[in-house]
């Protein structure tokens, strides 16, 4: 199960001229294939976080490893090519075409015109926008949602094997928002990219991330656990504060119907109501329940894949599985860490050895950088 260390922060710490410490201390690994969501209330470092890991933003001491080579130690161009970033309202050339934009990085590494366009050709259709259509457009021809996927499109242009997205959805409305995260998912799971994805939403964060990092002020690690784990068993007094209400009802959108949370088949009330399916989410399943006639007695049948009864389930039955998903997620290491015994807070302390501040319009630099 053990997977391969893709990031690893050791003890970084990000002080800036003026004197606000944005980030103390904060130890943190990213594994290979997942996707960590970095949340926290604002100001509490998370853009900072994730700008040192592509150099947008120099550490003040600490160590940032990617694939173990030291990162402060490579060339910033080099290191960007090796690294996707995604940011809230992208950022797109104006005045080149979608195809333009996408095909930036590929043109300079010097691919053909054939490869730059098959290429371009196949990530429009990865992010649901097909070349016919969109290829020839320019930014101010797309919708928001649009242009951030093409924002993801151009980040992905070289297959980087990293993907740093800081509030990727922020600026689309809360419905298309719902299907971008959707579409993130699919594209994520298909092209196995290491994703560090900055939000302020704890719903996006348990949505997508496979483990969630909770900071507070000052970059302080606070929990880092899957969303369940987080959830359920909220590390401090500020995650507490940070997931606000309604842990339970997230919960019941993460954890699913399985075999053990079942009663017999024999005990469905005929005629038999409409039924949910094995694996489906609690909350499906519970949303069931609490639809069904007087006449059902609270139970709901329960399908396998082919479609055969193979049990019932009440809201009872329900609030096992619930429990059952909170143990097991007791059950994780703490803090999720390899390697990190000694847990929430990182080690911390690390005197500060240079200064050497934030690039200027650092965002803007990132994509000129990846494409000089
Ligand atoms: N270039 C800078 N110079 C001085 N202070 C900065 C700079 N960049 C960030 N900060 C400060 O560092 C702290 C962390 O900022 P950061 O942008 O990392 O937080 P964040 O968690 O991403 O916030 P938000 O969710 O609001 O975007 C804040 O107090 C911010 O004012």
């Amino acid at each position: 199960m053990a997977s391969r260390t893709v990031i690893e922060l050791d003890s970084v710490r990000k002080s800036f001229g003026s004197g606000t410490v944005a980030v103390e201390g904060l130890s943190l690994s990213v594994r290979e294939h997942e996707v960590l969501a970095l949340v926290g209330p604002s100001g509490c470092g998370k853009s900072t976080t994730l700008r040192m890991v592509n150099r947008l933003v120099e550490p003040t001491s600490g160590r940032i490893l990617l694939d173990g080579e030291d990162v402060t130690t490579t060339d910033p161009v080099a290191l960007r090519r090796r690294i996707g970033y995604v940011i809230q309202n992208v950022g797109l050339f104006p005045h080149r075409t979608v195809e333009a934009n996408i095909a930036t990085v590929p043109g300079l590494l010097g691919w053909d015109r054939r490869r730059t366009r098959a290429r371009v050709a196949e990530l429009l259709d990865l992010v649901g926008l097909p070349a016919a259509t969109y290829a020839k457009r320019y930014p101010h021809e797309l919708s928001g949602g649009e242009r951030q996927r093409i924002g993801v499109a151009r980040a992905l242009a070289t297959d980087p094997p990293v993907l740093l997205m800081d509030e990727p959805f922020g600026a689309v409305d809360p419905e298309f928002r719902r299907h971008l995260q959707t579409e993130f998912q699919r594209i994520q799971q298909e092209t196995g990219t290491t994703v560090i994805l900055v939000t302020h939403d704890i719903d996006e964060a348990a949505r997508l991330g496979d483990r969630i990092a909770v900071l507070s002020r000052g970059g302080r690690l606070e929990q880092v656990a899957s969303p369940l784990a987080v959830l359920a068993h909220p590390a401090s007094e500020r995650v507490r504060d940070f997931i606000g209400d309604g842990a339970a009802s997230r919960m019941l959108s993460l954890a699913r119907v399985q075999s053990a949370d079942l009663d017999g088949a024999d005990r469905i009330v005929q005629p038999a109501p409409a039924p949910v399916r094995l694996g489906a989410r609690l909350t499906d399943a519970f949303e069931a329940v609490a639809a069904l006639p007087a006449s059902a007695m609270g139970r709901v049948p329960v399908v396998g894949e082919s479609g055969d009864v193979v049990g019932s389930l009440t809201a009872d039955g329900i609030l096992g599985a619930l429990r059952r998903a909170a143990d097991a997620a007791a059950q994780e290491p703490a803090n999720g860490v390899p390697g990190d015994a000694d847990g929430a807070a990182g080690s911390g302390g690390a005197g500060a050895t240079s200064a050497t501040g934030a690039t200027a319009d650092a965002d803007d630099a990132a994509v000129t950088d990846a494409a000089s």
